[in-house]
């Protein structure tokens, strides 16, 4: 019998985690046996009634958060719910201003115990408060960010392009890592949500995955075939990946400092020289480079790429100028691939893969976000995000 699966549905209050919940029981959790734990803030949970002719099993935690003094009997409440409803799916929804790191710790603690599993673990942002409820509140709205699996910006039907953009910065500096759901999701079938809560992966991964080409010899590996970039030559500890795929790990001394960058790629990559302690950094970066630039050159610096996510809605004739102009001279630096799925202004969404001289530009099924990457050697990022608007 497959385990039962626990998924967290995290965000600030009134974020929009019962409206994605709602989502996700239509189109996503069809047949399937669900239990909605939820730990209301102060409130008798009023998302109970319509929940409940979904058909699906309420708790409600009301007598305090699960973060903070649930932890003790958390083990035996949901050998409980199981025991009494067999449910495939645990869902949790932790009060709104509930650590989620600590509502993760407190899963992946009784996992064995209760033979359950942690399946994913999601934050829902209102895109227009993102940056008052950052600055206002900090921790309690920061680490449910910086913690997310995935992250879905809510109200993205409503809010203005810049201040949605301005939003998805903001998420982006403080959880590098995170697929970050712009699309409004009453476009998106909650299954592909759903997909990408699981399963949350970049673009420059993806794409990476495909065809990997090696930064030592320019060539592309098969899978598996490809040889292991690994330079590291004393203990370090880092934890990043880039999302190209290799390893970047080219420290040749050692590093002890927390740095906690983002990436962007807006080049603030660390480049010291002297020592360094210890890092413990958890950055993605999606744009190729070597964030320990020392004083030695790699040939990871000569293949780059350069990505970015975005709400701008492109048509294909202006998508079509741009990429001839990628690839008709030297100005963009060297292109040796760009791909992307970008929103269209005609509502419609834009596939495109590119190789020199040879384009193909179709439609596709709403993605998420839209998403562009540029692979090549020399790239100048100024000029990408110029030439694309962004
Ligand atoms: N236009 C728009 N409205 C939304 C969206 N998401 C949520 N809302 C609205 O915002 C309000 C709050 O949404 P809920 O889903 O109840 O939010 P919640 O996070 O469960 O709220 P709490 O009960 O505080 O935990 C509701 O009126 C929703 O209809 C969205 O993406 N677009």
């Amino acid at each position: 019998m497959e385990k039962t699966k626990i998924d967290i549905i995290s965000g600030f209050l009134g974020a929009g985690k019962t409206t994605l919940i709602k989502k996700l029981l239509k189109d996503a959790f069809q047949g399937e046996q669900v239990v909605l734990i939820e730990n209301e803030f102060g409130e008798i949970g009023i998302d109970g009634g319509f929940l409940k002719e979904a058909g699906i099993q309420i708790r409600e935690m009301n007598s305090g958060c699960i973060c903070c003094s649930l932890v003790g009997d958390f083990g035996a409440s949901l050998k409980e719910v199981i025991s009494k409803y067999h449910p495939d799916r645990i869902l949790i929804e932790p009060s709104g201003v509930g650590k989620l790191s600590d509502v993760i710790k407190a899963v992946q603690g009784v996992e064995e115990e209760t033979g359950l599993v942690l399946n994913s673990y999601t934050t829902v942002v209102d895109a227009k408060k993102c940056k008052m409820y950052m600055r206002n509140f900090g921790e309690f709205f920061n680490n449910q960010v910086e913690y997310a699996g995935a992250i879905i910006m809510s109200r993205t039907d409503i809010v203005d392009e810049a201040k949605a953009q301005a939003s998805l910065e903001l998420l982006r500096e403080i959880n590098a890592k995170a697929a970050i759901i712009t699309t409004p999701i009453e476009k998106l079938d909650g299954k592909k949500l759903l997909d990408v809560m699981e399963h949350p992966v970049s673009l420059a991964q993806e794409l990476m995955e495909e065809e990997e080409v090696c930064p030592e010899c320019g060539h592309v590996h098969e899978h598996g075939e490809h040889h292991h970039h690994d330079h590291e030559e004393h203990e370090h500890h880092h934890d990043h990946e880039c999302g190209c795929g290799h390893d970047h790990d080219h420290e040749e001394h050692e590093h002890h400092h927390d740095h906690d960058h983002e990436c962007g790629c807006g080049h603030d990559h660390d480049h010291e020289e002297h020592e360094h302690h210890h890092h413990d950094h958890d950055h993605e970066c999606g744009c190729g480079h070597d964030h320990h630039d020392h004083h030695h050159h790699h040939a990871d610096e000569v293949f780059t790429s350069w990505g970015r996510e975005t709400i701008r809605k492109f048509t294909r004739e202006n998508l079509e100028k741009m990429l001839e102009a990628l690839s008709a001279s030297d100005e963009y630096g060297i292109i040796l691939r760009a791909k992307g799925m970008l929103p269209a202004e005609d509502g419609t969404w834009i596939y495109f893969d590119m190789v020199p001289e040879e384009t193909e530009i179709r439609e596709g099924a709403p993605e998420y976000t839209g998403r562009l990457c540029v692979i090549g050697s020399k790239l100048k990022e100024d000029k990408l995000a110029e030439l694309f608007g962004l």
